[in-house]
């Protein structure tokens, strides 16, 4: 049997010691916790250009460049992914919850005490350990 891996671009927007983030939809994988926007990288596409296409869609913004953070496998038992994780702190646009979902920006330090999905934990260790 081969496992099919979802890869995701995933976009931890920064702007001075902010990180903008969004919750998760009850019905979706995952739903209800709080994530980094971004979404799936679709056959043919690179990972720059998913992530300008999901955070035009998810939170209005345009972002002009991106640097890699790190790349995360994880198995959630009903699911793996392959999260591509990109700073993105040159953008335009004011950042706001585009599909209507609730969205916030949150001090880097403050970040430890929101719900994310269990592969976040690696992430936000290395943005605080970076940025904090
Ligand atoms: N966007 C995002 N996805 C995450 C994070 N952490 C994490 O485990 N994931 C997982 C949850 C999902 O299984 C997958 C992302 O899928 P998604 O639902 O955002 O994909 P998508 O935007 O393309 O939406 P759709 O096609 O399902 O409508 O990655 C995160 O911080 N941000
Ligand atoms: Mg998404």
């Amino acid at each position: 049997m081969t496992i099919e891996i979802v890869h995701v671009a995933v976009g931890v927007i920064k702007k001075n010691n902010a990180i903008f983030i969004c919750k998760r939809a009850d019905e979706q994988h995952q739903g209800g916790l709080w994530e980094f926007p971004g979404g799936k990288v679709e056959a043919g596409e690179s990972v720059f250009v998913a992530l300008k296409r999901e955070l035009i869609e998810e939170v209005g913004l345009t972002i002009h460049s991106s640097s890699q953070l790190m790349v995360i496998e994880h198995d959630y038992g009903d699911k793996c992914v392959k999260l591509d994780v990109h700073v993105v702190s040159n953008f335009s646009g004011e950042a706001h919850g585009a599909e209507g979902q609730p969205s916030e920006w949150v001090a880097i330090t403050e970040l430890e005490n929101y719900d994310f999905p269990e592969a976040n934990a690696e992430i936000i260790e290395k943005i605080v350990a970076r940025y904090a």
